[in-house]
């Protein structure tokens, strides 16, 4: 007999794809696509999917209902991460011979800096499901073009005009710039951009989420569904296959392994 492909792990039930709690948060997920400091999509991304914890996900949803009104959206650009995209990064790091992204995302700080410095864990909050990278966009939301690999570079904190182009609200620093300007309370980020981190720090704050000092786009909502556990389905329709609110089949065959109760 033919030999059978492991099963990939399933999302626990809990776990949801956020446009279905709340269809109007803005998606620009990063690691789907070769836009990202590793400069390819990244291992476990198969669709530009925000999972997260169902508690995580309503929260959003209930910091989106007080943006909305002031003309504000949230932007996410990464959620829940596979432990096997983390260990993509882990592998990147390690050959530090591949420096192709280093002039936009950190132009300032050795590859070799990157974990010790805080910007990127071995073992990723994100993995726990309850961790979301996010932004603020001003309404109307303006289109953006694709990053097209190989086009020259600029660093991730030059003067927003110059910066690649981001529909976000100026944060002082682009998404996944690696450099101490990113640290939220960076003395160095006044003004307008200062007013920006807060209004994104104050909202999520007051509904749970907690911030990553060194990152001002990195919020954890608490208490964590799943303080210790890492998980590694792969970010995909697939993974949340019979859960509620999915839009498969009702008959679907149910998943191997995991196998959540199906909505009839
Ligand atoms: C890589 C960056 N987007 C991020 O999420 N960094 C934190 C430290 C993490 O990897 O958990
Ligand atoms: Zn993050």
């Amino acid at each position: 007999a033919p030999a059978r492909a492991t099963p990939e792990p399933k999302a626990p039930r809990d776990f949801v794809a956020l446009h279905s709690v709340d269809p109007t948060i803005l998606h620009e997920i990063r690691y789907v696509t070769p836009h990202n400091f590793v400069g390819e999509r990244i291992d476990g991304y198969r669709q530009p999917l925000c999972i997260l914890t169902r508690p995580a996900a309503e929260a959003l949803r209930a910091a989106q209902r007080r943006l909305l009104p002031q003309g504000y959206s949230l932007k996410v650009y990464d959620c829940y991460r596979p432990q096997r995209a983390v260990d993509h990064f882990v592998r990147w790091a390690e050959d530090l011979d591949d420096q192709t992204m280093k002039a936009e995302f950190y132009p300032n700080v050795d590859k070799t800096r990157l974990f010790a410095d805080g910007y990127i864990a071995e073992k990723s909050g994100h993995s726990r499901g309850s961790t979301v990278d996010l932004t603020l966009v001003k309404l109307p939301a303006h289109p953006t073009r694709p990053y097209r690999p190989g086009e020259p570079l600029t660093p991730c904190f030059a003067p927003r005009d110059e910066r690649f182009p981001d529909n976000s609200v100026d944060m002082g620093t682009g998404y996944d710039c690696f450099d101490t300007l990113s640290h939220t309370l960076d003395p160095r980020i006044t003004g307008e951009q200062r007013a920006n981190r807060m209004q994104l720090k104050n909202t999520l704050e007051d509904l749970g989420f907690v911030n990553l000092a060194e990152e001002w786009w990195h919020y954890t909502f608490k208490p964590e569904a799943y303080p210790d556990t890492y998980f590694d389905f792969p970010v995909a329709r697939s993974s949340l296959a019979g859960h509620r609110w999915t839009a498969l089949p009702t008959d679907a065959p149910s998943a191997i392994g995991y196998s959540p109760a199906r909505v009839r």
